[in-house]
């Protein structure tokens, strides 16, 4: 019997600063091309030549500015950004391949499901079966505010009406039935009209009524991919999701959260391969091993504990500017925000005692998921005991810098992984979800 095949899906984000802040000032970072789509084009070319399964945008509808009262420190030092719609960037990506996974996140909150329906539906037909979603329902009050609402819901109503906007975008999607679509010059029959429905979906939250514009695409829905982490988040993508995307710290919480998730897809009524865990980790790579540990502290220089401590502000959505550093971060009062990545940083402190000055260095570095530092043999057997050890399915593979990370990684971490069985040689399928469940 063949062996089980792990699965790698690449980060991205349209900005200077992905999970690493501060990258974007190595000199070997693309971070000030961000505005240039060739920049994407020559990531997802990297990525296919690597057979990942795919890549995902991370995506925010706001400039950050939860810390000091504004923006200011994270766009001078160069935080996290999104500053271009990843679905446009991934049309252009879909040109340049013809295998790897597309995905982009887009909110629940804020979007339709018929806009969501139609955008994906036109991305699984320009990339043939490659569109992937990223269903998040927004934690942040400026991004409801960017939307023209007084302030957001709270979580758990978020997650309802994302049910709703899924079963609506779901009937969205099949309102076409494969066929439908005819094109008979002689017979002057372009479309089937008896295979195209209304779907009349009335939920709480949302309406349509369909038909959609967009004929049935090659995967009919996009890959759900989701990354809640509260409760009510997993419950969400034990029904949905087929990719999980989770920052957990340490072997032992990736191997409950993987039980966790695995139990909630099962109760769902679905197959445990039919949704893939992958947590995020951070690598950096050298021919030898004190290469890469310096090649670490040099990229590491760059992350300035004050732009880590403004991003775990935003990521809470708790000013955290009157906090002194040397706090510990669990003795902080924290009553609102997204609690599911407190818990992911919490983690951390428990086990090592952190003061807030040194989380914010921890989480500027790798949002204080694993770095795993090492030749490409060292990187392959960490991945390689995590994977074997029922931690994960695979993992969303976060670059220290880009491109040269994911360069060095399909180079010399692919082959190796290869070589031990456990990665594939070559796309087996043209879709995206096919790769991911085979
Ligand atoms: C790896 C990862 C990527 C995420 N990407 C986004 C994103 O692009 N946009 C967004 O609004 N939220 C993003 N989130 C936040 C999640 O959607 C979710 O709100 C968060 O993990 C908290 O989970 P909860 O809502 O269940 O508490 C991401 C989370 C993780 C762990």
């Amino acid at each position: 019997m063949s062996k089980r095949q792990m699965h790698l899906i690449g980060y991205v984000l349209a900005g200077p600063t992905w999970h690493h802040y501060g990258a974007w000032r190595h000199p070997e970072s693309d971070g000030l091309d961000m505005l240039d789509p060739a920049r994407y084009e020559e990531i997802a070319r990297t990525l296919e030549r690597g057979k990942f399964d795919g890549l995902f945008f991370v995506d925010f509808l706001m400039l950050f500015d939860s810390y000091a009262g504004g923006y200011r420190t994270n766009l001078k030092e160069g935080g996290q950004q999104c500053m271009m719609d990843p679905m446009q960037l991934l049309a252009a990506m879909a040109r340049v391949t013809s295998h790897l996974g597309l995905a982009s996140t887009m909110s629940t909150t804020f979007y339709h499901p018929f806009h969501i329906a139609r955008a994906f539906a036109s991305l699984d037909h320009i990339s043939k079966g490659r569109a992937g979603w990223n269903v998040v329902t927004s934690a942040m009050e400026r991004e409801a505010k960017n939307f023209g609402m007084d302030a957001l819901m709270d979580k758990n109503k978020r997650y309802d009406m994302a049910d709703e906007v899924l079963e609506a975008c779901d009937k969205l999607w099949r309102s076409w039935e494969p066929g439908a679509l005819v094109g008979d010059r002689q017979n002057n029959v372009f479309a089937d009209a008896d295979k195209v429905h209304y779907v009349n979906y009335e939920g709480n939250y949302v309406r349509t009524s369909g038909p959609l514009t967009v004929p049935s695409s090659p995967q009919v829905r996009p890959v759900i991919m989701q990354a809640g982490s509260s409760p009510r988040g997993r419950e969400f993508a034990g029904r949905w999701a087929e990719v999980i995307f989770t920052l957990q710290n340490s072997k032992e919480h990736m191997q409950a959260f993987y039980r966790d998730i695995k139990d909630r897809v099962v109760a769902s009524g679905r197959k445990p391969n039919e949704c893939a865990i992958v947590p995020a980790v951070d690598i950096v790579l050298g021919d030898t091993e004190s290469i890469a540990r310096e090649r670490a502290e040099a990229i590491n220089e760059y992350a300035s504990p004050t732009l880590g401590v403004a991003e775990i502000s935003n990521a809470l959505g708790v000013d955290m500017s009157k906090e002194p550093l040397d706090k510990p971060l669990e003795d902080l009062e924290l009553t609102q925000g997204c609690r599911g990545i407190l818990d992911v940083m919490l983690q951390g402190t428990k086990k090592d005692g952190l003061t807030l000055g040194q989380a914010g260095k921890a989480w500027a570095t790798s949002q204080m998921t694993p770095q795993l530092i090492g030749t490409p043999k060292m990187i392959a057997d960490h991945l390689q005991d995590f994977f074997e050890a029922e931690c994960c399915d695979g993992f969303m593979i976060c670059p220290s810098i880009s491109p040269g990370t994911y360069v060095q990684f399909v180079k010399t971490v692919v082959p190796e992984l290869q070589r031990r069985g456990i990665f594939r040689k070559q796309y087996q399928y043209s879709t995206f979800r096919e790769n991911l469940q085979n």
